[in-house]
């Protein structure tokens, strides 16, 4: 079974004061799920040290929401990604549609950022979805797959799995409009033929072992409907994961979802 992931991005939020009261607040909030689930938090880049410290030995991960594709050198401003291991991070987000957008960064740059994130042990979030034309352009399936398709051709289909990849259509994201389960279900489903599609067993096994997560306007009150989908491992939560009963929630949400609810944990 694919193990459920959770992950909050915190995108450019936070200080050092309200991140403790925030992972303070959530800690005993995901107590119940920590071994049921697996789950992480990406604050911004000068919070990682802090951040770490306070997650301890809890069993939430720690992740960033960026890195260079580089190993060093002449790169102002860049972090590596041997610096985010050498840290503690599980987790870098890579090609978020912010990044994607704001920031110019390519299919290629993207699938080069996970080459790099594989290669030093940390588990990449490939951010893979469509823009509100391209959808209604009927482009959304071909947008994700080539999105997917140059990740593959940079690091084969074979180490796809040792990624995550997080749809999350950019129409979604902050504006509190969520994809209804239907879409998701759609892409989530099209996303898994897609990389099982040469048909050969292990691309089967790789199709069936690829963890898809959904993140876009995810809150308490629609997170079950969309973990219940058979297709979706799980959730990157953006401005939910701000707030700690949110969090909570939307992780107690994707435990019931999977049948995976805690004895001391009430779905209230
Ligand atoms: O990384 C998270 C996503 O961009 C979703 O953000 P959101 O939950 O605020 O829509």
């Amino acid at each position: 079974m694919r193990k459920p992931l959770l992950i909050g991005n915190w995108k450019m939020n936070g200080s050092l004061q309200a991140n403790e009261a925030l992972v303070m607040r959530l800690l005993p909030r995901l107590r119940a799920f920590r071994d049921s689930l697996e789950l992480g938090v990406c604050p911004p880049l000068p919070y990682l040290f802090q951040v770490r410290d306070l997650l301890g030995s809890t069993g939430v991960a720690l992740g960033a929401q960026n890195a260079s594709a580089f190993v060093s050198g002449a790169h102002t401003g860049e972090v590596s990604v041997a610096m985010l291991q050498e840290l503690g991070c599980r987790y870098v987000l890579v090609g978020h549609s912010e990044r994607r957008t704001l920031y110019g960064e390519t299919n290629q740059d993207v699938a080069a950022k996970f080459r790099a994130a594989m290669s030093v042990g940390l588990t990449p979030v490939l951010c893979v979805g469509e823009s509100l034309e391209e959808r209604e352009a009927d482009q959304t399936s071909n947008v994700v797959a080539k999105q997917i398709q140059a990740v593959i051709n940079e690091v084969g289909l074979s180490s796809l799995t040792k990624g995550v990849v997080a749809y999350e259509p950019v129409w979604a994201i902050g504006t509190g409009r969520t994809a209804t389960p239907e879409q998701v279900s759609i892409v989530h489903q099209d996303i898994r033929s897609f990389v099982g599609c040469d048909a050969s067993e292990a691309s089967q096994d790789i199709s069936e072992d690829l963890r898809i997560i959904y993140g876009g306007s995810v809150k308490p009150k629609n997170a079950i409907d969309l973990f219940s989908l058979s297709d979706v491992d799980g959730g990157l939560i953006g401005g939910a994961s701000l707030h700690s009963k949110g969090f909570g929630a939307i992780a107690g949400a994707l435990a019931e979802a999977y049948g995976l609810l805690a004895d001391d944990y009430e779905t209230h």
